[in-house]
């Protein structure tokens, strides 16, 4: 039994809808029920004791009960993939912050450029918008391309490439002080900050440059969607674009397959699953167990245009793209 009551935040394509759902916790609930482990058959003399045990047992149903009917749907869309001509006419404005991280430009960056509400160069990020964005533009105009801001450690950046931004006008934010933290991090925790707490629920940002390369590097910046996991953050490579599914939520992806598809792959990092079930997806998972060293799922394929997913544990949504400009 399943229905939604629409709320009206809607996010650069991707909305979300308050719901009631018969939750997986619920399911988990009736499984241990079914093995006789939380719930057995009471014996024929009702002590007090196990009359309290039964009773606390209806209040923690009552709580998971209160918990499912609040449990909300995270929908997610890729549309910001689509060039603004072939996005549907009711599709929400594309309203994302756009962080470019130290690495080759992906191919789609005019596109992404040009839709963000706010861009921001991670340190050596700045480099490559100096060096490549106008040869992906055929525009040689290169004070088109201005960060708002750059954020970091600053000791990639060159100095000459600092100098030109600021005298154009973006803020530098020079955070040398600290090593602790990669300058990824010190993005995003800097655009938390400067979002107003009315605007973080309809916040997304994209992350380019955040795959291939040093796997230190890739780490980190995996890191980061768990550091920060109640920001909606996707990390993008030229291949493929990651993002996670906090497990508080159950989740709605719509499938832009023009753009993207049909690969993808659904595992936790950070702790083991032990219910996931899917909808949408060639292989689906139902009620399954996920952990590294056993079964997670890699190169599935997207048959359906929308993928359900609900897990008791954080996972990692991948998806491929496909090989457009
Ligand atoms: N090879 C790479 N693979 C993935 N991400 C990268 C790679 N190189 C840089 N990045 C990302 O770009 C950000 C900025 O890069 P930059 O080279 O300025 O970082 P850095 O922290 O100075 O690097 P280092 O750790 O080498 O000193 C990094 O925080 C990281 O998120
Ligand atoms: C345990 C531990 N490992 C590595 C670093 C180094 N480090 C992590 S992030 C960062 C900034 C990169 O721009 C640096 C130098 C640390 N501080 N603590």
């Amino acid at each position: 039994m399943r229905w939604h009551i629409p709320c009206n935040t809607k996010i650069s394509g991707i909305s979300y809808f308050k719901t009631s759902v018969l939750s997986l916790a619920h399911q988990q609930s009736l499984r241990r029920r079914r093995r006789g482990g939380r719930i057995g058959i009471l014996p024929p003399r009702l002590d007090a004791r196990v009359i309290r045990v039964f009773t606390d047992h209806l209040q923690e149903d009552k709580m998971l009960w209160r918990t499912i009917r609040s449990m909300e749907v995270m929908a997610h869309s890729s549309n910001f993939l689509l060039p603004k001509l072939h996005q549907p006419a009711k599709a929400p404005a594309n309203n994302y912050t756009l962080v470019v991280l130290n690495q080759q430009l992906p191919r789609f960056m005019p596109r992404l450029w040009a839709q963000a509400k706010m861009r921001i160069c991670a340190d050596g990020g700045a480099n490559r918008i100096f060096d490549e964005m106008s040869q992906m533009t055929n525009d040689l105009d290169r004070n088109r391309y201005i960060p708002e801001i750059i954020e970091g450690d600053m000791d990639s950046i060159r100095p000459e490439v600092k100098r030109y931004y600021s005298s154009q006008g973006s803020k530098i934010s020079d955070k040398s002080h600290n090593q602790e933290t990669t300058d990824l991090h010190k993005c995003i925790s800097s655009i938390r900050h400067r979002t107003p707490n009315h605007e973080k629920p309809n916040l997304c940002v994209l992350v380019t440059g955040a795959l291939g390369g040093r796997f230190d590097h890739e780490a980190a910046n995996i890191n980061v969607l768990y550091a920060f996991s109640d920001m909606r953050i996707v990390l993008l490579s030229d291949d493929c674009l990651i993002q996670l599914l906090p497990k508080t939520h159950h989740h709605e992806i719509y499938i832009e397959s023009s753009v993207e598809g049909p690969h993808c792959g659904i595992f936790p990092i950070g702790a083991p699953s032990t219910s996931t079930t899917t909808t949408g997806l060639k292989w689906n998972l139902s009620d399954a167990e996920m952990r590294f060293g056993s079964m997670i799922s890699t190169s599935n394929i997207v048959d359906s245009d929308k993928v359900t997913v609900q897990s008791d544990a954080d996972l990692l949504w991948t998806f491929s793209l496909r090989n457009l400009t």
